[in-house]
């Protein structure tokens, strides 16, 4: 069962803020009402985030600039990674939640925070779900590993909302099956640094993977589906069982802008993270050295998007 979080009152302490109260969502329920609830949390959320993008730039900046958090466009990090893409960048904490929504929605605050709210409790769910299945597979003795990380109240889990522009080509084909020069990048290829992240999108294109033989591989849209990424703390934590996946987002050949939203589940800052006792034997040592949550967000930051940042962690005897 999720509960609302239930500190009434935001914890930034800058205002005083009246929490909504937010939609829950109850995952011991029928499956099928809890896909239903699901899938409102995730179209409100979605309305909301195009009402956001379809203001005016001067009223979109006020909820900037991305430092990280808040509205950026095209800038990506602080190293000079550009993209055609706008984006908002929300802690998850519902105290920064309400406060953000003074600046995205200054009519109705509370509408948006109500969204958002209602949308991460519910992908958190999911992205718990995923992560014991997978704690399960990997024959881990605690089978809530992972998603004990999520569930900390100090977790550091982060929601980003991209919003790519249409880009129309002059003749009406697909784009994602266009020559390269014709594309345009949304958002460069890279890792995701945390260990999970449940992205949904509309129904325009747009996603790549990318695999072994280096070839990106198109994902087909579809808005009734998650995709789930595994992070680079996930391979860190599974001793290189799990493999972070490289990916990026392409500006297609769309009449209509794409919007993903991607619920990235990280660990809390102070968290040391270190592959499980598992997965490490004498045939496979640790490949990886303790490191905390925050020294490796540090590292990111520090580093260009498409750069390794798991290799500076890598132990010495590789
Ligand atoms: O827009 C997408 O589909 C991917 C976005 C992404 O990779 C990210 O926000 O980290
Ligand atoms: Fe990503």
């Amino acid at each position: 069962m999720v509960v609302a979080s239930p500190p009434p009152l935001a914890r930034t302490g800058e205002k005083k803020l009246l929490l909504p109260k937010l939609p829950t969502v109850d995952l011991s329920g029928p499956r099928a009402d809890v896909a239903q609830q699901i899938v409102k949390a995730a179209e409100t959320m979605a309305q909301e985030s195009l009402g956001f993008f379809a203001r005016p730039d001067h009223e979109k900046k006020r909820a900037g600039p991305a430092d990280p958090f808040g509205y950026g466009c095209r800038n990506i990090g602080f190293n000079g990674d550009v993209g055609e893409v706008e984006y908002v960048l929300l802690n998850t904490h519902p105290g920064s939640i309400a406060q953000r929504s003074l600046t995205i929605n200054s009519t109705d605050p509370t509408k948006f925070s109500s969204a958002a709210g209602g949308y991460i409790e519910a992908v958190k769910e999911v992205a718990c779900e995923i992560l014991d299945m997978m704690a399960e597979g990997l024959g881990a003795t605690d089978a809530e590993a992972f998603s004990k990380l999520i569930r900390d109240v100090d977790s550091d889990s982060v929601l980003r909302l991209n919003h790519y522009p249409p880009f129309l080509l002059p003749s009406p084909s697909s784009a994602v099956d266009h020559p390269a020069a014709e594309l345009k990048v949304g958002f460069g290829a890279h890792t995701d640094p945390q260990i999970l992240t449940v992205l949904t999108s509309n129904d325009v294109a747009g996603l790549q993977v990318h695999v072994d033989g280096d070839v990106w591989v198109s994902v087909a849209p579809d808005p009734t589906a998650f995709f789930v990424n595994v992070g680079d703390v996930l391979q860190a934590m599974t001793n290189g069982r799990f493999v972070s996946v490289k990916h990026r987002a392409l500006n297609v050949n769309a009449a209509k802008p794409r919007l993903s939203m991607a619920y990235f589940a990280a660990p809390p800052l102070n968290c040391t993270i270190s592959p499980l006792p598992e997965m490490v034997t004498p045939s496979r040592p640790s490949l990886y050295r303790a490191f905390t949550w925050a020294e490796y967000k540090k590292a990111s930051y520090s580093l260009r998007l498409g750069d390794s940042r798991l290799d500076l962690f890598k132990t010495q005897q590789q």
